[in-house]
């Protein structure tokens, strides 16, 4: 399902990020690296859609840049997101996932086969002749998860995944994502769920107004970060922007 060679790592140097004269995102120099979850954490308004977006290449940045692995050349087919808030299409729940592998020139038969894997991936192989935008919203994001994951990408950013999910439906995204890990995928995903950050992440960007305040080994950052910012955000204290 994938080219042999691989788009990772990921770096970025001195990235950032202004719409007009407010400067969301300054100086983010990072190295996303294959293996378990990069889990981008930080207060509301740190910038980390912005840092996905950017990341995922629908945003230009304003300065510094950000460089692919160097057997990369096209990554656009290659690395996929998914949105908080999934737009799907007034479609059955596999056309949904066939749509973008049609685009892509799949050919007919491998595009059933990769849709059905997926959705077997995601546990809606029963709903797969269910109107897309009558699922729940817990199946509708996985229904999302399948779409990018039936693409065969290499890395899958995540916005938020489980954003407006209840526990259950949380605990279902978090199984998909342990099984597209073991699957080689590369993770990169936001999340305000500090417990779901500990569950996943294997390196943690911590951001803070708009800057890397630190980033580590999930274990290390949440054994104790070096970053007084990151310690009064675990400890849940407000911090100033
Ligand atoms: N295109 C834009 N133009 C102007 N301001 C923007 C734009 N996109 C984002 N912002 C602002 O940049 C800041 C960072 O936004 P972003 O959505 O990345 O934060 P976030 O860390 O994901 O926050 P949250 O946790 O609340 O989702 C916010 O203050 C937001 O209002």
């Amino acid at each position: 399902m994938r080219a042999p060679t691989t788009i990772l790592p990921l770096e970025t140097q001195g990235l950032g990020f202004a719409a007009g004269a407010t400067r969301i995102l300054s100086d983010v120099t990072l190295s996303i690296a294959a293996g378990a979850p990069t889990v981008i954490i930080g207060p509301n308004g740190a910038g980390k859609s912005v840092l996905l977006r950017l990341l995922h290449g629908l945003l230009t940045p304003t300065e510094g840049r950000i460089r692919w692995g160097e057997l990369s050349g096209d990554v656009s087919r290659r690395q996929a997101m998914v949105f908080q808030r999934p737009v799907l299409l007034r479609r059955s729940a596999i056309a949904n996932v066939l749509y973008p592998l049609r685009l892509a020139g799949i050919p007919a038969k491998q595009r059933t086969d990769r849709a059905e894997q997926a959705l077997a991936l995601v546990g809606l192989s029963m709903l797969a002749d269910r109107p897309a935008r009558r699922l729940s919203g817990g199946e509708q994001q996985r229904l999302a998860l399948a779409r990018a994951a039936a693409t065969g990408a290499e890395v899958l950013f995540l916005d938020e995944p489980c954003a407006s999910l209840d526990p259950g439906a949380t605990r279902a995204v978090e199984q998909i994502v342990a099984r597209l890990v073991a699957q080689g995928t590369k993770i990169v995903m936001t999340t305000h769920d500090l417990g779901q950050a500990r569950r996943l992440a294997g390196h943690v960007v911590f951001l803070h107004a708009g800057r890397v305040a630190e980033q580590a080994a999930a274990e290390t950052f949440f054994a104790g970060p070096a970053a007084p910012e990151a310690a009064a955000f675990l400890r849940g204290d407000l911090l100033p922007h």
